[in-house]
């Protein structure tokens, strides 16, 4: 199979977790996007949708699924959205897609984080993909200073702005095996919005995409 019918297949997967008439979180990412695919054949079973980046809120209306804002509801019962690696303490590394922020808002409103992967995503140690970091754009250079500090190498992504109209920094060089701490730690710098470090809030079950199907992950 190829990586992206690993993709199709666990975005499909993903349907079975989402209860009847309910709003569901939908993430960001080529993963997401297949299990948005896979929600518009369900649509009329679910009141709609919110959603981490404005990509996702075109592609949902794009199939007549109504999007709410998430400062509208007052349960979300599942947030489905991928990862760029995760351990096997469900703990993930995101932001690839430049949407880490608005994630981790939905992810702590959900009652359960489903992520899906294809297999290539799963790792013993985080931090071997870059770990972005969303600056408030005056503090570039401060924060940049602060990673190096904390022994990462930062580099600037450049041309990309965030839903929010911030920058991200992709910090390279990391082994992280103290993910918690990481996280806190990138989080205190002043002008950074968040990391892409989902320890603290990991996920509750991985759907893996796998040569032999798709493993549940718990
Ligand atoms: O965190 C994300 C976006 O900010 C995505 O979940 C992550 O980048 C994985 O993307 P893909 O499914 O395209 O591999």
């Amino acid at each position: 199979m190829t990586q992206n019918e690993l993709k199709e297949a666990v975005g499909r997967a993903a349907i079975a977790y989402v209860p009847e008439n309910c709003i569901v979180g939908v993430g960001t990412g080529s993963t997401a996007n297949y299990f948005i695919d896979a929600l518009a054949e369900i649509k009329g079973q679910i009141q709609g949708a919110v959603s981490s980046s404005e990509a996702s809120v075109a592609r949902l209306k794009s199939h007549g699924i109504p999007v709410f804002d998430l400062n509208t509801i007052n349960e979300l019962p599942v947030y489905v959205d991928g990862a760029d690696e995760i351990n096997h303490q469900l703990q993930m590394l995101k932001g690839g897609g430049a949407a880490l922020t608005r994630e981790k808002i939905i992810a702590a409103v959900a009652e359960q984080f489903i992520c899906i992967c294809d297999e290539s995503k799963l790792v013993d140690v985080l931090g071997k993909f870059p770990l972005p970091v969303e600056v408030i754009p005056m503090a570039r250079s401060h924060v940049a200073r602060e990673i190096v500090k904390l022994g990462g190498h930062p580099a600037y992504r450049e041309g990309v702005i965030t839903d929010n109209g911030n920058i991200i920094i992709d910090v390279h060089g990391l082994s992280i095996s103290q993910a918690t701490e990481l996280e806190t730690k990138l989080n205190q710098i002043v002008g950074v919005v968040t990391n892409g470090l989902f320890a603290h809030r990991r996920a509750d079950v991985l759907l893996l995409g796998t040569a032999n199907g798709v493993k549940t992950i718990k």
